[in-house]
């Protein structure tokens, strides 16, 4: 396996920066008896822009959890984010509705990520219209019709619905849909993880080439560390709330030191050519 090489300290600036990002979530049933699991505890990191870090970890360890965070959907328990060096929270009304369209998500599922009863024409022109991108009807719908060009579809795509589309389409629609707002960081939640082994590539390939290509930043989120090690410069191992590794892609997948991590690696088939180097 080829990994990509991790940013040398000096390249470029910090776009997202956590401190110490704490999420308690309520007991279930026991919300009376004030009784609360911390799913993510003391998590921090940085992501330089243009850069993808890998957030990993089984199911339930608290990716996602971290991922809503930084998407600004929930609140950290203890802790805080900065973006573009300023804390969310210092923010005002306004620039967190800028935030919101600088920070993107491409879900895992993009049978259920799309509304059913939008052509694509609206599902990629709603977040312009939201946020007052385009003069006019006319110049987003040429809008949507380079976003589909760039991912490789055809603008035919426009007047037809997502059923018609298979879920690589799909994924190549929803990453279109990210784009149409031009933002600058994008949260990928096991973007993959739903489609077949071929398709995962492209879209993969896909979001490799929008990165080079718009200087984009990525959280890319997986339990897949065969994904991980194609995508990802640097990668950060999470077991039950908390980082038990983190590290370059290569130092961390070629000598791992925490035996979470070594559990991980030798789960996929793939990478023990690797591991017995
Ligand atoms: N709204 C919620 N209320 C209560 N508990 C929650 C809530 N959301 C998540 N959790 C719990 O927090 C923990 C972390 O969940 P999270 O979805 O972040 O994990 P994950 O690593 O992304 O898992 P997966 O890979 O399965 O998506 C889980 O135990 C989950 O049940």
């Amino acid at each position: 396996m080829t990994f990509r090489p991790a940013p040398s300290p000096s390249a470029g600036d910090y776009l997202v920066v956590a401190q110490e990002l704490c999420k308690d979530y309520p007991v279930r049933g026991r919300f009376w008896s004030k009784q609360w699991r911390r799913v993510v505890d003391h998590v921090s990191f940085e992501i330089r822009r243009g850069s993808t870090l890998a957030l990993v970890g089984e199911s339930g360890s608290g990716k996602t959890t971290v991922g809503l965070m930084l998407l600004d959907l929930i609140k950290p328990t203890a802790g805080q984010i900065l973006y573009n060096g300023l804390p969310y929270s210092a923010r005002s009304a306004n620039e967190r509705r800028a935030l919101r369209r600088e920070i993107q998500v491409v879900f895992q599922d993009p049978y259920s990520s799309l509304n059913a009863r939008m052509n694509i024409r609206e599902i990629l022109t709603e977040g312009m219209v939201i946020h007052g991108i385009g003069a006019n009807a006319r110049e987003r719908e040429e809008r949507a019709a380079e976003l589909l060009k760039q991912v490789s579809m055809s603008p035919d795509a426009l007047d037809r619905y997502p059923h018609e589309f298979s879920g690589g389409q799909r994924q190549r629609i929803a990453i279109a849909r990210a784009l149409s707002v031009e933002p600058q960081f994008l949260v990928l939640d096991e973007p993959t993880s739903a489609l077949d082994v071929s398709v995962q590539s492209q879209v993969l390939n896909l979001l490799c080439r929008l990165q080079r290509e718009r200087n984009l930043t990525y959280l890319f989120i997986s339990h897949n560390l065969d994904v991980v090690g194609y995508i990802a410069e640097e990668v950060i191992v999470m077991e039950r709330g908390r980082i038990v590794e983190r590290g370059a892609v290569e130092q961390v997948f070629t000598d791992p030191q925490h035996p979470y991590t070594r559990n991980l690696l030798q789960a996929i088939p793939s990478l023990d050519k690797v591991l017995s180097k």
